[in-house]
C-alpha cells in the first residue's frame, strides 16, 4: 500500500504514519489538499491527514477538502499525542529569537508559552511544522526558530532549545486514512461515522431536525462543526462524527432520516475507532430491537 501524507518528513502526520500504519516509504505532500488529490489521481492508494485536535478542534483544510464533488472515504483513524519543541540553529539563544515559523495548529497550541517566553517574537503560520524546521535550518533563513516535533529538529539539524512547550501537555491529534470510495470497513462494534450535511435553509428549526435524526435513534455525536459552503455568505454545512457504523440499524436509520430531511448528505465513511471504545447503546436501540420491530411490522402486514 502506498501512502501519501501531509509532509515533509518529520511532521506529526509522518510520525502517526510510521507509528501505526506502515514502515514502507511513503509520499510526502506539502499540503493536505495535495495529499488528498494524490489519492484521487491514483498516485497513492491512501492518504494520512490530520482532521482534528483536542485543543484547536477541526482542521479546516481537511474538513473542507473531503466533502464536495470529488468524494473520498475515511477508512481508519489514528490518534497521536503531540509534544512541541522550540527548534533553532545551533548557537541561537532565546533572546535572539524574533521570528518563529510553524503550522497554524502548532502556533495555537503553544500560544501561552510563546506569549510568556517570546514576547518580542512574531509567530508566523507556514505549511507544516517539519517544513518550518527545514526552512529554519537554512543558514540565511529569515526565521530564527521553528515550533515542531523533536524528531523534525533532529532530522533537519536544529537544536531543541526548549522542549515541552505545549500549553496543554495532554493534547492529542486525530488523523484519518482516506481512500477512493470503495467497500466500507466491517462493523467492529466500536466505530465512527463521518458525514457532511447540507440543510434546507429556508425554514426554521432545520438544525434541530438534523440533531433529532441522531437523537431519536440513540446515536451519540462526538464532533459537530459548521463550515461555510463557500457559495454565498451565510451558507453553512455541518461536518459530523457520530458513534456507530452505517451497517448498524440505528445509524442507517439516522442517515436515512438525514437524507430525507436535508438538501444533501455526503457520507465520508464508517471506520473503527482508534480508542476501541464501544458506544453506550440505550434501551430499544440495539440491533436486536430494530430487527424485532421490523419483524413485527412484517407480521402485521401478513
Ligand atoms: O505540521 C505538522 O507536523 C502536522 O502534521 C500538522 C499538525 C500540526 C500541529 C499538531 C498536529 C498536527
Amino acid at each position: 500500500m502506498t501512502y501519501a501524507y501531509f509532509g515533509p518528513e518529520g511532521t506529526f502526520t509522518h510520525q502517526a504514519l510510521l507509528g501505526t500504519l506502515t514502515d514502507q516509504p511513503a509520499l510526502p505532500f506539502a499540503s493536505v489538499p495535495q495529499a488528498l488529490n494524490a489519492v484521487r489521481e491514483g498516485l497513492a492508494e491512501a492518504a494520512l491527514v490530520p482532521i482534528e485536535n483536542s485543543v484547536e478542534g477541526g482542521v479546516s483544510a481537511t474538513l473542507d477538502n473531503l466533502s464536495g464533488d470529488r468524494p473520498l472515504q475515511i477508512t481508519q483513524e489514528v490518534l497521536l499525542p503531540v509534544a512541541f519543541v522550540l527548534a533553532v540553529r545551533p548557537g541561537t539563544e532565546l533572546n535572539q529569537v524574533r521570528r518563529v515559523l510553524t503550522h497554524p495548529h502548532a502556533a495555537a497550541q503553544t500560544r501561552d508559552w510563546t506569549d510568556r517566553h517570546l514576547p518580542q517574537a512574531d509567530v508566523v503560520a507556514g505549511g507544516s511544522t517539519a517544513a518550518a524546521a527545514k526552512e529554519v535550518a537554512r543558514p540565511d533563513s529569515e526565521f530564527d526558530a521553528a515550533i515542531c516535533a523533536d524528531v523534525a529538529a533532529n532530522l533537519y539539524g536544529l537544536e531543541a532549545l526548549v522542549s515541552g512547550i505545549a500549553d496543554n501537555p495532554d493534547a492529542v491529534t486525530r488523523f484519518v486514512v482516506v481512500r477512493r470510495p470503495g467497500p466500507v470497513p466491517a462493523v467492529t462494534g466500536a466505530d465512527k461515522t463521518t458525514v457532511v450535511v447540507y440543510m434546507h435553509t429556508d425554514r426554521p428549526g432545520s438544525l434541530l431536525e438534523l440533531l433529532e435524526q441522531f437523537a431519536s435513534r440513540g446515536v451519540n455525536l462526538c464532533r459537530i462543526e459548521s463550515r461555510p459552503t463557500k457559495t454565498v455568505l451565510g451558507s453553512y454545512c455541518f461536518s459530523i462524527d457520530a458513534e456507530g457504523h452505517i451497517g448498524e440499524a440505528r445509524m442507517a436509520e439516522a442517515l436515512m432520516g438525514l437524507k430525507r430531511s436535508s438538501q444533501r448528505v455526503d457520507f465520508l465513511g464508517s471506520y473503527p475507532r482508534a480508542d476501541q471504545q464501544p458506544p453506550q447503546v440505550g434501551r430499544g436501540f440495539a440491533e436486536e430491537d430494530f430487527r424485532a420491530a421490523k419483524e413485527w411490522i412484517t407480521s402485521l402486514l401478513g
